[in-house]
């Protein structure tokens, strides 16, 4: 049984994808060495301009993508694929449209050989957790955007994963969805503890959430600088957070660092 919180290393992690384009053979250097240590419960955000590695290095972490060279460690065990101790919520939720919400929540617990009373108790649960106690029998057609991104992370929590792995989740919706789901996770992860590792651009979102915020730079994707975020916690109130010169100082320091390596720069260095 996975443990319910886990640290993750990532040790010396490269990857080049090699790409056939008509006959030529090109070799991708996404990612260069990466190296980072997350204690169990630590909510880290990957930033970094387009192209830079984070989505490669998620997938890594996920088991989906295998690194060159270097190790992930989960919990102080080498990973060797995707396993019971990592799940993923994707920007675009990917539900079955023909599922109603709990069953696909159930789906990833139904692949486990989870038995059916039990998967529907802990889909109902999952679903409470994420505000959707009222849903449950929605196919996706009826769920708003972010009512789906809600289902997508109860299906991902419905595992009991100790690492929680999100790829810009919030991606796609529209800034007040964005920022009731933002304060969503941070409850989740009050009452849970999961280690959580996710992918955003949006450095509000990356300031808000994180503990510490890792820039990326492309070419090939390296770790520039890791931010740590003092702000108090819990952060539920995030408009206060907001008002908070730490939370100002830090966001325009990041930014500041991203586009100093960002290809024309805006600012001087
Ligand atoms: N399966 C693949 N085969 C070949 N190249 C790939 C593959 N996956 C990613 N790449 C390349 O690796 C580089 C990094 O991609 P990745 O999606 O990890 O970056 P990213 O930082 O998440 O980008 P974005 O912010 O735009 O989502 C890109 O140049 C991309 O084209």
């Amino acid at each position: 049984m996975a443990p319910s919180r886990a640290g993750v290393s990532i040790e010396d992690v490269s990857k080049t994808f090699t790409v056939r384009v008509g006959k030529q053979v090109q070799s991708v250097h996404v990612l260069d060495h990466i190296s980072l240590h997350i204690e169990p419960g630590e909510i880290i955000a990957l930033t970094g301009l387009s192209g830079c590695g984070k989505t490669t290095l998620l997938r890594i972490l996920l088991g989906l993508e295998k690194a060159d060279s270097g190790r992930v460690l989960v919990d102080g065990t080498e990973i060797k694929g995707c396993g019971e101790d990592r799940s993923m919520v994707f920007q675009n939720a990917q539900l079955f449209p023909w599922r109603t919400a709990l069953e696909n929540v159930e789906f990833g617990l139904e692949a486990r050989g989870v038995p059916k009373a039990e998967r529907r108790r802990t889909a109902l649960e999952k679903l409470e957790l994420v505000g959707l106690g009222h849903a449950v029998d929605r196919r996706p057609d009826q769920l708003s955007g972010g009512m789906q991104q809600r289902v997508g992370l109860a299906r991902a929590l419905s595992v009991d994963p100790a690492v929680l792995l999100m790829d810009e989740p919030f991606g796609a919706l529209d800034a007040q969805t964005r920022e009731g789901l933002q304060a969503e996770v941070l409850r989740i992860h009050a009452e849970t503890g999961k280690t959580i590792v996710f992918v955003t651009h949006d450095l509000d979102e990356a300031v808000l959430l994180a503990d510490r915020v890792v820039l990326l730079v492309p070419g090939p994707g390296r770790i520039d600088e890791v931010f740590e975020v003092d702000l108090p916690k819990p952060r539920t109130d995030l408009v206060t957070v907001r008002g908070l010169t730490e939370f100002s100082t830090r966001r325009y320091e990041i930014w500041r660092r991203l586009m100093a390596g960002a290809p024309t720069p805006a600012i001087a260095s």
